[in-house]
């Protein structure tokens, strides 16, 4: 079967002011793959992520997500496509004032026609799925663990029964036991829901347990992509010094071991 491009982008170009971000960069994304986006600091990780969700406008270039070109369709349109794709932002991004349960109805009350009993069902189901106790449901975001906020970040990102999640972070700020467990739970939800995950991170064990591809952000583009293993036989300075580094060698040490 050929592969679906769920995400399209060409010739992205981002500036802030003299600053160039993003210079010419061309990305696919392939339906039910999980693609992790490493790059320096300040390389553009965030700001690909943002523009590709609607958060900011790029200076030029064209993102065609699930069919739709997002920067030039219509409002309702673009609001379609956004509604097949969920986000978790790296804090959680959680409503304070709203219990974890109604953040995760949040979006279902736009977007969803169905009965208050039915909302509060399909949002317990999604707490659940991530693991958090069926009780968390009626704690505010306060009251939760950075683990736990992470996962009820992860319970809204899922609320519209999503085709595409992208994840900011996701185990930035846990310990490796969390981090780790996170990573299962972000693979195992690939596996039974079939997702499509964006997944921006810095960890390299996130990326060696969850990813099936790896794009390198760099030179104001993507450099390379491709599996671990390819990434380790690129010769470029920041890519060699990146998947040869120490923490590469004991990512893939544990993985093996
Ligand atoms: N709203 C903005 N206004 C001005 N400059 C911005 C804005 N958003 C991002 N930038 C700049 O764009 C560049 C890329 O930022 P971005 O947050 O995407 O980097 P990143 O690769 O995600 O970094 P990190 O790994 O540190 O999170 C940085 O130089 C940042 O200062």
């Amino acid at each position: 079967m050929e592969a679906e491009t769920v995400i399209e982008i060409r010739g992205l170009t981002n500036r802030f002011g003299k600053t160039v971000v993003h210079d010419n960069l061309s990305l696919d994304v392939m339906r039910g793959e999980v693609l992790g986006v490493v790059g320096a600091s300040g390389s553009g990780k965030s700001v690909l992520l943002r523009s590709i969700v609607g958060l900011m406008t790029p200076s030029a270039g064209q993102i065609t997500m699930l069919g739709t070109d997002v920067l030039r369709a219509s409002a309702a349109d673009r609001a379609a496509a956004s509604a097949r794709t969920g986000v978790m932002f790296q804090d959680g991004a959680l409503f304070s004032a709203l219990s974890v349960r109604e953040n995760v109805e949040a979006p279902m009350r736009e977007r969803l026609a169905v009965d208050a009993e039915t909302r509060r069902a399909l949002a317990d189901l999604r707490i659940s799925m991530v693991g958090l106790p069926p009780e968390a449901g009626d704690l505010f975001p306060a009251d939760l663990s950075g683990g736990m906020r992470k996962r009820a970040g992860l319970a809204r990102a899922l609320s519209l029964d999503p085709e595409i999640l992208f994840l900011d972070e996701p185990t930035a700020g846990l310990d490796p036991i969390g981090a780790s467990a996170f990573d299962s739970l972000v693979t195992s939800m690939r596996a039974t829901l079939g997702l499509t995950v964006f997944l921006v991170t810095h960890d390299l064990d996130t990326l060696q347990a969850t990813c099936d591809r790896i794009a390198v952000l760099a030179e104001r583009r993507v450099l390379v992509s491709g599996t671990m293993a390819e990434l380790r036989n690129v010769d470029d300075p920041w890519v060699h010094s990146y998947f040869h580094g120490p923490r590469a060698h004991a990512a893939l040490a544990a993985a093996v071991g």
